[in-house]
Formats: structure tokens, C-alpha cells, sequence
């Protein structure tokens, strides 16, 4: 990947010009002026889903000057750099391949001169078999019974994929139950173990490196609960299965390396529900849907690799969110999916874009001088309306926003679903065009009240409007559809690292914490008074053992 840092282009200097310009009108202006807008800035893949970027303020000049500048980053080269197996995750000197998971069309993708896919395809059957055997019953437990409850035990990109996917296509899902451990909290896993019965009970530990302290803990005392009943360790191997690339780790947990599904140092960890980490999705919705989850995801794929730029979905949604934080100042991005399935796609996605892009070290090793990645956040619609839609509309920091729905309901009771589109459609539009201080005065006129009346409360009730907002209207959450989209925010983080300069597939960021953890929990062991820190450290620690 080259080193370019984009304040040096010309296009990030003409950008900076246009922003003056830009700034000065507003998104209703926009409207205004250009009749075919909703046409001009919208994009459609597949026929199932639709990307309206309109409701930003941008111009053609603004995506033509962005385009410019994403060519002058390299991005064509570090694209094929990516799909073709180059170490690009410099810092740890690893390729970065989750596309290569969901490569249907199995083009040899080359690590290190040799062809990864056989491996990928063997780790597929092997997934697909066993999956076949849990659900179908064949599979049986200690006691000869069937199973009935799954337990993945993971934390980070080892829990959030896999618990958002299994909840975003519940509708597919069969009689298997569930559960997703991750806190070291003792309670996470004491309540998940509290609802299911060992003898019918699979667990999945799931961790890429097989040593993080969260998953091991967690896999240890599910181990303890288990034994308690099971009594034989012999019995272990019905039980418990590992999703990990660290065989050795594995061996020395206990875990049968026959039950172990494998996946590689090119996958990140929170691109990983592509890999064997995706066991639990296979077995919640079975092996065919899970192929259907890849292969949308390889649609997008071939989007992203083959469209030319002003087309390209993903690339657009970066250019569009990059302009959008280091040209008209917004820090963070919310994400509001209107469906209840996608209730933890927000959270699946702020670790995807805050731990890939949330670096101030550039590619040159040097600190940056302009803006990374943003704070993502956001709740399903219409629960958000009622809590931080607030600040959205009134308040002081531009939040610009995604807001996604499907046209079709899984569950389409009454007239719930018209109900709740209709919010996310009022939603996009209040925040573009607002309601002026004529329009506040006019509806109270219409009440009946004069406008000596009620001066002092209209200026409470204007909305500038002017707030930025993308709508994905999907045809209907599929696993397909699901795969398309999820790719898609995938490719846009991929797109936003590559102009920012920085390498988007490490996270170094969460090693301290870790490191100063370790050294603090012997420290807990005893009562003595400790001493060894700053006095906040020291004095919390102190106090927490006078009142543990
Ligand atoms: O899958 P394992 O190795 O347990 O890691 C789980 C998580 O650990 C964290 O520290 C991060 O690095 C995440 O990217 C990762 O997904």
C-alpha cells in the first residue's frame, strides 16, 4: 500500500476551497436547484437494495473532487492489493482476506505463493457436516440426547458478528437456542448457564488467538459446570468445539482438535464471521443459509472490485462520510437501523470502523493531521426517536446519519410496518429540511393564537434542518441481502483507511489496557495496601479491597 498522506493532494486542497462554498448552502437549497436529485445521488444493488446518499450537502463538484482524491490516494492499487493476498496489515505483517471466505467463485486467492481457498473449502465442509449432524439430532450428548441449546463463548469480533447475525435472521433460525457469553462479568455466564441443561448443552469457544482472558475464563468455568454433571472428561469432546486459528491453545484447553474449526491469521477478528467464527450462525440457520450470507457478501464484492467509482456503493458511502467529518466537521456517525433484527447492528459496527479506523498514527508513522475514523453508535428505530433524536435535530454537534430499513417485514402484523417506515421516512426528511421560524409561526396562527402570543416559545420549536443522512432501504433482510450489506460497511471502513493513511487491520490501541490489567491482577490477590501506582490508581484499588 502506498504512503500518501490526502492533505498533500490536490484534490484534498480544492476540497478544502469547495467546502467554503458548500458550507454556505444547504441541503434545501440543493433540493431546490436540482429537480433530479433523488435520481442523480442514489445507487441500487442487486434491485434489493438502495442507497440514497442525496440528503447530504453535496454537490457533483464535491463527489467528482472526493472521486479525485480517493484516485490520487492509490485506492484502485490497494484494492487489488487487498483481494490479491498482499500484507497490507503491515504491523503485523499479515494479508487480509476475509474475502477470500466468501470467494464462491473460488479464483485462487495467493498468500505467500500458495492458494488459500482448498483450506477455506475444507474448513466449509467440515463446518457444513458438522452442523448437519447438531441439528438434525444426530449429534448427541453425554447422555445420548439431541442438542437443544449452543453457547458461544467469544468476546469482540469472536461474539459481535455472530451474536448480530444470529439475531438480525432470527426469522430463519430453527429450534436451536442460542446463547452468547462474553463478559468476564461472572454473571454473563452464570445467568446463560442458569436457562440450559448440560446434557444438551454445545459450547462454542470462540477465539482467534485461544488466550484472550475474557473467552478463557469463561470457557474454563463453563468447563467446571460442565464436569460437575458430566463427571468424565472423556465426555468433553460431545460438548465443547473450538472456532480458533491456534491449534496448539486448543490441544492444551481439552478441546478434541476434531471438533476444532480452523481459520487463519488473514482473517481480523472482527471480519471474522466469515470464517469458522460463524459456526453459530450456521448452526442457528443452517448451512445453506449461511452459504446464502456469503454469497451476498461476495456479490457486494464483485460491486466493489468491478464498478467503475462514481457507481461504487461502498466507495461512495466513505467519500460521502469522509467529507462529512474533515470537511464539515462532524465527529461521529450514527446508525439507525428501522428493524428490530438489526438491534445489535450498530454495536457490530462500531467495532468494526472504531477498531479498524480509530489510529492517529498514519502509514508514514507519523501523527496525523486531519480527522480518522468517526464514533459510531445508534439504536433501532423508533426507540432512538424517543431517547437522542433530540440532539440530532437540536442540538449543537452535526451527527450525520444512517438510517436503513427493510420494505418488507418479517412480521407484518397490523399496520405496525407502514408505521414504523413512515417514521424513518419523516425522520430523513425533518432533518433535511427542518421547519423555519414562518412555518412554527404559521401553524400556531392556524391554532388560533396570534403571534404576539406566542413569541417567546417559537424560536424553542424551529429546526434548522441542514443534518446529513443516508437512507438503505433494503427490499427485505435475507441472509443474502444481510451479507450484501454488512460487506458493504466492510468495504466503506476499507475505503476510509486507505485515503486516511493508516492501517486498518491492526488494533495496537487495545494492548495497554490488557498489559496493565495483567500486572494489576495479582495485585488483588491479597489485602495489602498497594502503593505501586499513580494515588487515583493506587486509592481505588485500596478502597475496593476495604470493601470487597
Ligand atoms: O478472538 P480473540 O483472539 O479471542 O480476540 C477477541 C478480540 O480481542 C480484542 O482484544 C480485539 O483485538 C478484537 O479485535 C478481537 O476480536
Amino acid at each position: 500500500m502506498q504512503n500518501i498522506n490526502p492533505t498533500t493532494t490536490e484534490a484534498w486542497a480544492a476540497l478544502e476551497t469547495h467546502k467554503d462554498a458548500q458550507s454556505a448552502v444547504t441541503i434545501q437549497q440543493l433540493f431546490a436547484n436540482e429537480p433530479n436529485r433523488f435520481k442523480d445521488y442514489s445507487l441500487t444493488f442487486n434491485d434489493e437494495i438502495l442507497v440514497d446518499f442525496s440528503k447530504n450537502n453535496i454537490t457533483q463538484e464535491t463527489l467528482a473532487l472526493l472521486r479525485q482524491l480517493a484516485n490520487e490516494c492509490a485506492l484502485p492499487a490497494a484494492m487489488s492489493a487487498m483481494f490479491n493476498g498482499e500484507k497490507i496489515n503491515r504491523t503485523e505483517n499479515r494479508a487480509v482476506l476475509h474475502t477470500a471466505l466468501r470467494n464462491r467463485s473460488n479464483r485462487p486467492v495467493l498468500v505467500d505463493g500458495v492458494d488459500v481457498m482448498p483450506e477455506v473449502n475444507a474448513v466449509l465442509a467440515k463446518m457444513k457436516s458438522f452442523c448437519e449432524r447438531v441439528i438434525s439430532g444426530e449429534w448427541k450428548g453425554y447422555t445420548g440426547k439431541a442438542i437443544t441449546d449452543v453457547i458461544n463463548i467469544g468476546i469482540g469480533g469472536s461474539d459481535l458478528g455472530p451474536y448480530m447475525v444470529t439475531e438480525a435472521l432470527r426469522p430463519y433460525k430453527n429450534h436451536l437456542t442460542m446463547h452468547f457469553v462474553s463478559n468476564v462479568d461472572g454473571t454473563h455466564i452464570a445467568e446463560t448457564l442458569k436457562k440450559v441443561n448440560p446434557e444438551t448443552t454445545l459450547i462454542l469457544v470462540a477465539s482467534k488467538t485461544f488466550t484472550t482472558q475474557e473467552t478463557m475464563t469463561n470457557a474454563m468455568s463453563a468447563r467446571d459446570w460442565f464436569l460437575a454433571s458430566a463427571k468424565d472428561e472423556a465426555h468433553v469432546a460431545k460438548h465443547f468445539a473450538a472456532l480458533s486459528t491456534n491449534a496448539a491453545e486448543v490441544a492444551k484447553f481439552g478441546i478434541d482438535t476434531a471438533n476444532m474449526f480452523e481459520f487463519w491469521d488473514w482473517v481480523g477478528g472482527r471480519y471474522s464471521l466469515w470464517s469458522a467464527i460463524g459456526l453459530s450462525i450456521a448452526l442457528s440457520i443452517g448451512f445453506e443459509n449461511f452459504e446464502q450470507l456469503l454469497s451476498g457478501a461476495h456479490a457486494m464484492d464483485k460491486h466493489f472490485l468491478s464498478t467503475p467509482i462514481e457507481q461504487n456503493i461502498p466507495t461512495t458511502l466513505a467519500l460521502v462520510g469522509l467529507w462529512n467529518t474533515n470537511f464539515l466537521g462532524a465527529q461521529t456517525e450514527a446508525i439507525l437501523p428501522y428493524d428490530q433484527y438489526l438491534h445489535r447492528f450498530a454495536a457490530y459496527f462500531q467495532q468494526g470502523n472504531m477498531e479498524s479506523n480509530g489510529k492517529y498514527v498514519g502509514r508514514d508513522g507519523e501523527v496525523v493531521n486531519y480527522q480518522t475514523g468517526p464514533i459510531i453508535w445508534g439504536e433501532p428505530g423508533t426507540n432512538g426517536q424517543h431517547a437522542f433524536y433530540q440532539l440530532i435535530h437540536q442540538g449543537t454537534t452535526l451527527i450525520p446519519c444512517d438510517f436503513i430499513a427493510p420494505a418488507q417485514s418479517h412480521n407484518p402484523i397490523g399496520d405496525h410496518h407502514s408505521k414504523l417506515l413512515s417514521n424513518f421516512f419523516a425522520q430523513t426528511e425533518a432533518l433535511a429540511f427542518g421547519k423555519t421560524k414562518e412555518e412554527v409561526e404559521a401553524e400556531f396562527v392556524a391554532a388560533g393564537k396570534s403571534l404576539d402570543e406566542v413569541k417567546d416559545i417559537v424560536p424553542f420549536k424551529v429546526f434548522e434542518g441542514n443534518k446529513p443522512t443516508n437512507s438503505i432501504l433494503l427490499q427485505k433482510i435475507t441472509p443474502f441481502s444481510l451479507g450484501a450489506l454488512i460487506a458493504m460497511y466492510e468495504h466503506k471502513i476499507f475505503v476510509q483507511g486507505v485515503i486516511f493513511n493508516i492501517y486498518s487491520f491492526d488494533q495496537w490501541g487495545v494492548e495497554l489496557g490488557k498489559q496493565l490489567a495483567n500486572r494489576i491482577l495479582p495485585e488483588l490477590h491479597d489485602d495489602q495496601q498497594v502503593n505501586s501506582h499513580d494515588s487515583s490508581t493506587n486509592g481505588l484499588i485500596n478502597q475496593f479491597k476495604l470493601w470487597r
